[in-house]
């Protein structure tokens, strides 16, 4: 259904748009089409994403259009990485690091305060400039400017050059979503384009041994949690290995819903920036990572925002006034 000026749609107040049902499952939205140029085509994208976002925070995007080679090159360098011995690793200790970046050791991050540590490895990095690895000022990157760390490459040739060709792709979707997120929110295509010239796009390796036996739940790949990191997260595209089932995604009746790997898909989900900046309107739905798979699993999450110097002020389609909201409370008191 297309928009038209003179009938525009009330602001999307929580009461008025989400369903009352809880999600089993996780949507899968094919983006093929989303360069189309009938709108009708493009809003029919913008409206699978708008369910999602509001009722479940996840999804799966199909026709992403990240080459294959891509990604294989990625999971190969992450797979490389982790293999290095502990010593070596531990020379990128993300604690040298003035502005994050770098190694975390096993249990070296505590994602759940109720828990005991996560059971993964993880490799840090943030923007650099293709070719010449320039990375962008404290103006423009606020306090995490600043270098990113690598391997020597004698130690791992190609290491470099085949996670930043991943993630130069993932941070061009990225762009390529904030307007179809626009739309999604009934607001100009173009609304988010001066706001995420310089995006904050943080991206990890993950890698988790596997789990087997009884899991104590306070030890797990990654506890429970929203993507957060200092309200700077819109979403997060997520590629996870095929065949290894480990992220679980909490409904809102309490139950872990399987994010199961689908093979050629990049899961997305919903981060408390959005979140906030919607009214809650988006959902920042929290997930979690056991690996009882028996073997070796790896992930490649990149933590997409917008510029740092963006003001968050409630998104104009997310505003109500007062009476706006007391009414809605009303009509889904009186049903
Ligand atoms: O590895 C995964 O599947 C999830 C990772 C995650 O949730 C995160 O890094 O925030
Ligand atoms: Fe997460």
């Amino acid at each position: 259904m297309l928009d038209t000026p003179d009938k525009p749609r009330r602001p999307l107040i929580l009461a008025d748009v989400r369903t009352d049902s809880t999600f089993n499952d996780i949507p899968v939205i094919d983006l093929k089409g989303a360069n189309s140029a009938d709108p009708a085509v493009k809003r029919d994208i913008a409206d699978q994403i708008r369910d999602a976002s509001i009722n479940v925070g996840f999804f799966y995007f199909k026709g992403h259009g990240i080459p294959e080679s891509a990604l294989s090159g990625a999971l190969t360098a992450a797979k490389h990485f982790f293999a290095l011995p502990e010593a070596i690793k531990m020379e990128l200790d993300i604690h040298k690091s003035e502005n994050f970046k770098g190694y975390t050791a096993l249990l070296g991050e505590n994602t759940n305060p109720e828990n005991r540590g996560d059971l993964h490895e993880g490799f840090d990095l943030g923007w650099e400039e293709p070719n010449t690895g320039a990375v962008r000022s404290s103006e423009e990157d606020g306090s995490m400017a600043g270098e990113n760390v690598w391997p020597d490459d004698g130690l791992l040739p190609g290491f470099r050059q085949a996670v930043l060709d991943y993630y130069h792709a993932a941070v061009r979707l990225g762009q390529y979503l904030f307007p179809l997120f626009a739309l999604a929110l009934d607001l100009p295509e173009n609304f988010f384009a001066d706001k995420t010239t310089k995006p904050a796009a943080i991206m990890r390796l993950l890698h988790y041994p596997p789990q087997t036996g009884i899991v104590d739940d306070r030890i797990i790949g990654i506890g429970a949690h929203t993507d957060a990191d200092g309200d700077t997260q819109c979403f997060t595209i997520l590629w996870q290995q095929d065949d290894i089932e480990a992220l679980q995604v909490l409904n809102t009746a309490g139950k872990w819903v399987d994010a199961v790997p689908i093979p050629g898909s990049l899961v997305v989900n919903i981060g408390d920036q959005f979140a906030r900046w919607t009214n809650d309107v988006f959902r920042s739905t929290v997930h979690r990572a056991i690996n009882r798979s028996g073997v070796e699993r790896y992930s490649i999450p990149l933590f997409f925002g917008t510029d740092y110097n963006v003001p968050l002020e409630a998104l104009p389609s997310c505003v109500v006034t007062a009476g706006d909201y007391v009414k809605s409370r009303l009509e889904a008191t009186y049903f």
